[in-house]
């Protein structure tokens, strides 16, 4: 199986019909700090294995990185880990501030 991909205006739009997915943020702690999708959790390798323990494995998950890049291979790897819906979202959190800064905090 694949991940699939999300657009900021599908996820706006999920958010706004209280619809959140599971947000997961990869990128640095000092990043995701400054901002992030409201409600989204810092994902990294100190705890990514009690997430894939804890979260159910047919809850949609949105994996978050800078631009769209690297969230993909990390969408990837939870797929492998047995998630069903997963995606990458796309243009990554510097596309999002700009599309839904009032769906972000700090
Ligand atoms: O590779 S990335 O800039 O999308 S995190």
């Amino acid at each position: 199986m694949r991940f699939q991909f999300m657009t900021p205006q599908t996820l706006g739009e999920k958010i706004a019909a209280d619809q959140q997915p599971v947000v997961v943020d990869i990128r640095d702690g000092n990043s995701f700090a400054a901002g992030r999708i409201k409600d989204s959790t810092a994902l990294d390798n100190s705890n990514v294995q009690q997430f894939i323990e804890q979260t159910p494995k047919d809850a949609p998950v949105v994996v978050c990185c800078y631009h769209g890049n690297s969230s993909q291979s990390a969408a990837q790897f939870l797929v492998d880990q047995g998630f069903s819906e997963v995606y990458s979202l796309q243009g990554g959190y510097e596309m999002w501030k700009i599309a839904f800064p009032q769906y972000c905090e700090s």
